[in-house]
């Protein structure tokens, strides 16, 4: 990926950094890369994710999904870290698999899709590090009690990503389903490039060499300037802004098929950075479409934002037709790629010409390569962007404390946590 950071600098926006302060920052940089490498040496708990691409055996995971190859929907079943990583990469690509990610317990929606389906066809890709977050295990169930009542062998049509031990693991074995691991020492929203996030690629069939190669090309980026690597000027300039007063990073990829990568970017900014008080709140925006939602505050409102673009160079496009309408006629010269670039850079320009600082990612296309490059880059930028910070990037403590008082309250053990949901404070207005 390529990084344009010349709307963020003190000379375009306000808030803004200076060039001076980014050659400061320079330094920071410089060190934290130190760390960062030799926390990939030393195969330290989530620096250890920045050497998946090595790491990750394209092969395994092909022989691991052959007995579901043939499916025509695939359910993943995770959820956070152990469904967005693949979700961005097949709702980005194009495949004749459907894919579903039951990462929410609604049980209408879960129902709806149960019903749609044709289950003889399907398959499930159950996925959790821990083994034992109760969404998962529970909407596990749930498709596993379905796949039975359709008169269809769940456990020939399973296969299980999870840690060396858990509940996971020991049903796993149990029906002696097929079984890859959370690598050690990756964290689920970092762990798109292992098992976790490439199970789903490999039933869609497709290129998982191609998408390790590509975040292979962004690892050699890594380098001790913030001029010299794209994900360490992301990293750094979403940190100093965040320093200046712009709290909330609005996500904005101009591609239909990038939707989801926003929400993975969500994850992975929110609690990675989310600690002692500090961090930066991400927002989901996608473009066109929120062009005519949320561009308002974001040129006009609070000057608390940065807005991060993601734009792709090229992909396929289609001809406006011709219209006899004179007031329209301009749009016939023009194809829906063309259009999606002019507003792209009309809504870029706008923002910098308001003072609102901005970022432009650009990779070349949608595919296997390009995206492995923006999922390792974006990766690097945040454990950078922790670094400077002095947070934990790795832990979230915050969300495991739900997590606690979730099963304490459901009766899956003793849990303190739970104790705090009896000591609700409230002030309630009734009809
Ligand atoms: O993979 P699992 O252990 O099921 O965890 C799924 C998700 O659970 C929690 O919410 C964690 O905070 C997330 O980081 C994680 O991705």
């Amino acid at each position: 990926m390529n990084v344009d950071i010349g709307n963020a600098l003190a000379s375009v926006a306000s808030p803004g950094v200076s060039r001076e302060s980014l050659e400061r920052l320079d330094n920071h940089v410089a060190a934290a890369h130190e760390r960062i490498e030799r926390g990939m040496e030393n195969q330290a708990h989530g620096y250890e994710a920045l050497n998946l691409p090595q790491r990750t055996d394209p092969d395994e995971i092909r022989a691991a999904v052959e007995p579901i190859a043939d499916a025509e929907t695939l359910f993943t079943v995770g959820i956070g870290g152990s469904s967005l990583g693949a979700a961005t990469i097949t709702n980005a690509l194009e495949s004749d698999t459907e894919t579903i990610f039951l990462d929410n317990v609604d049980p209408e929606w879960i129902t709806s899709h149960l019903e749609r389906v044709s289950l003889e066809n399907a398959a499930i890709n159950v996925v959790s590090r821990s083994g034992t977050t109760a969404e998962t295990l529970a909407n596990f169930l749930v498709v596993r009690e379905a796949f039975e009542s359709a008169g269809v062998d769940w456990t020939e049509r399973t296969i299980v990503t999870t840690g060396e031990s858990g509940p996971l693991r020991e049903l796993a074995d149990r029906h002696d389903l097929p079984a890859l691991k959370v690598p050690d020492g990756v964290p689920g929203r970092f762990s798109a490039l292992s098992a976790v996030g490439m199970v789903a690629a490999a039933v869609c069939g497709h290129d998982l060499e191609a998408l390790l190669e590509g975040a292979a090309a962004e690892a050699e980026t890594l380098s001790g300037s913030l001029f010299e690597c794209p994900a360490y000027a992301y990293g750094a300039t979403a940190y100093a802004l965040d320093e200046r007063g712009a709290g909330v990073n609005a996500m904005m990829p101009y591609a239909e098929s990038l939707e989801t990568s926003a929400e993975w970017f969500a994850q992975l900014w929110a609690e990675s950075l989310g600690k002692d008080d500090l961090g930066q709140t991400p927002v989901r925006a996608l473009g066109v479409t929120d062009q005519h939602s949320q561009l308002q505050l974001y040129r006009a409102g609070p000057r608390d934002k940065l807005v991060t673009f993601v734009t792709a160079q090229e992909g396929t496009d289609r001809q406006i037709p011709d219209t006899d309408v004179a007031e329209l006629s301009y749009l016939g010269d023009a194809t829906l790629g063309e259009l999606l670039e002019a507003e792209f850079e009309a809504t870029e320009a706008s923002l910098a010409a308001a003072g609102r600082p901005n970022v432009r990612i650009e990779i070349e296309r949608v595919d296997e390569y390009e995206l492995g490059g923006l999922l390792y880059g974006l990766e690097a930028a945040c454990v950078l962007a922790g670094e400077l910070y002095g947070v934990n990037t790795f832990e979230q403590p915050a969300v495991e404390w739900a997590k606690n008082a979730t099963r304490g309250l459901l009766g899956g053990g003793e849990f303190e946590e739970a104790e705090a949901v009896a000591d609700k404070t409230e002030l309630r207005v009734e009809r």
